[in-house]
């Protein structure tokens, strides 16, 4: 193999750099050049290819920097569609004409569905990226446990099918999980961590209830990673809403301390099984649901149950209405500098893609592993294990084993899970580089230089 083409898709991350970084310097070691294609799949599906080449002379060039935010690819949502074979089949003939002969997509579970029909005609891995870490299994044949009901065998006998998971046959743990984390969701959850402690200390001064929204469409990973906040109550979507218990919680704390903080998952469910930030839903071009806010909905159901009564008097409120306050952490999850986790596993895992590409594999996953043995440890998985028989690739979810819904906060597994990522995913260079950059007086004057720039006289096009 001597050049390579890699794409960012889907949602970025802050590692996407350093994944980018991983592959460009191992396909260097190995004498492979490597094309960055613009703008994920749309990149591939422009007729002129716009792409920059990461390693001219084999050195990757001063632009990537594996310490810096997002992805200087640029990244998409751009719908290709599982059997679009026709369209794949000319966009990959489109890639041959610039030499490439293997591809690396830097993405979450939906970018293995765009990478699907393109490995039909060129070897393709996947580099694992996802602020929800949900990229991966509980345990090893998870998609095996899932069951169809078949519209015609239902009462109704109408509608889409419907599927349930049957209970899984073994205890999940760190142990067990295949892909125990993906880069990015270290930095997503610091940034809900700082979030939490800082509305902890108002809530506290102005005796108010924070609802704190933070991201994970179906995964509570990053809701659950939240308790090194140590916010009063979890709420992930894993777990239906029981409203009784949770007024009846917050009540108890806000008796006892006079300020409650809940984290929300954005996509929490109430017990009929809807999502609460669906409400008024849209999608985005990937079909994904773009929620109107979950913490919103349940401020407004909290304010309904406890009423302006509750906080008035003593506790200096008003009404209700101002009691309870909400904040989305939003994308500053997804963006800024990588800790230290993040950045030197996904450099790791960008060097394992290329080389499982060199060793011939495709349609695969890079992916990290654990055990108390050995540590943390590369392997390959071939796509079609995350699928179940339908074909469906699912968002790994937190276990029940991992949450206690009577604690509304981790489990004692889900803490040594959590332990497993995080006691060490801070390096000293992170502190460092927070001290000296946050108020380097050189910033106040100079205006911020973005990479795009750069990155766009480097960009060329087929037949350039
Ligand atoms: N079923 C599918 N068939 C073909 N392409 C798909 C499919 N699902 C997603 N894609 C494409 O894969 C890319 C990434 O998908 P998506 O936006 O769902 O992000 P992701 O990879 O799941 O990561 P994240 O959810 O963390 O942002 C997009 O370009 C999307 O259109
Ligand atoms: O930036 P966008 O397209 O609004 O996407 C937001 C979504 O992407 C993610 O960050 C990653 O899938 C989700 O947590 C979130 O719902």
């Amino acid at each position: 193999m001597k050049h390579l083409g890699v794409l960012t898709a889907g949602g970025d991350t802050p590692a996407l750099n350093a994944t980018l970084y991983g592959v460009t310097r191992r396909a260097s070691e190995l004498g492979i050049s490597v094309s960055g294609i613009m703008k994920g799949f749309g990149g591939m599906m422009d007729p002129r290819v716009p792409h920059v080449r990461l390693n001219p002379l084999l050195q990757p060039i001063p632009e990537l920097q594996p310490h810096q935010g997002g992805t200087i690819l640029g990244s998409s949502r751009h719908y290709i569609g599982e059997k679009n074979f026709d369209v794949c089949r000319v966009a990959v003939e489109r890639l041959q004409k610039l030499s490439i002969e293997a591809l690396i997509c830097v993405g979450g579970d939906g970018t293995i569905n765009g990478m699907q029909p393109i490995s039909e005609f060129l070897p393709c891995v996947l580099a694992p990226k996802t602020i929800d870490n949900d990229l991966g299994l509980n345990y090893d044949g998870e998609p095996n446990d899932w069951l169809r009901q078949d519209p015609a065998h239902t009462p109704e006998g109408v509608g889409e099918p419907t599927y349930i998971k049957r209970k899984s046959p073994v205890l999940v743990s760190r142990d067990t999980m295949v892909n125990i984390a993906t880069p990015g969701y270290a930095t997503a959850v610091l940034v809900v961590v700082q979030g939490v402690q800082r509305i902890r200390t108002t809530a506290e001064s102005h005796r108010r209830i924070a609802i704190v929204e933070v991201m994970g469409r179906d995964s509570g990973f990053i809701a659950l990673g939240s308790a090194y906040g140590q916010p009063d109550m979890i709420l992930i979507p894993e777990v239906p809403i029981d409203l009784d218990a949770v007024e009846t919680e917050v009540k108890r704390l806000y008796d006892q301390q006079r300020n409650v903080v809940l984290v929300v998952g954005e996509g929490v469910r109430d017990t009929t099984g809807e999502q609460l930030g669906a409400k008024a839903a849209s999608t985005d071009p990937s079909g994904n649901v773009i929620f109107q806010g979950a913490a919103e909905e349940l401020k407004r159901q909290l304010v309904d149950r406890l009423g302006d009564d509750y906080f008035g008097g003593a506790n200096g409120h008003d009404k209700a209405e101002r009691a309870i306050f909400t904040r989305k952490i939003g994308h500053t999850q997804r963006g800024g500098r990588p800790v230290n986790f993040d950045r030197f596993h996904a450099v790791q895992s960008g060097g394992h893609a290329v080389d499982m590409l060199h060793q011939g594999d495709t349609n695969a996953v890079s992916i990290l592993n654990y055990s108390e043995r050995t540590g943390f440890t590369y392997d390959s998985l071939p796509a079609s294990r995350l699928r179940d028989r339908w074909g469906i690739i699912r968002a790994r979810t937190v276990a029940p084993e991992f949450y206690d819904d009577l604690l509304f906060g981790p489990s004692k597994v889900g803490r040594d899970y959590l332990r497993t990522i995080f006691t060490e995913a801070l390096g000293r260079d992170d502190t460092e580089f927070w001290m000296s950059d946050t108020f380097q007086p050189g910033h106040l004057g100079r205006r911020y230089a973005s990479v795009n720039v750069d990155m766009q006289k480097r960009i060329r096009h087929l037949g350039e």
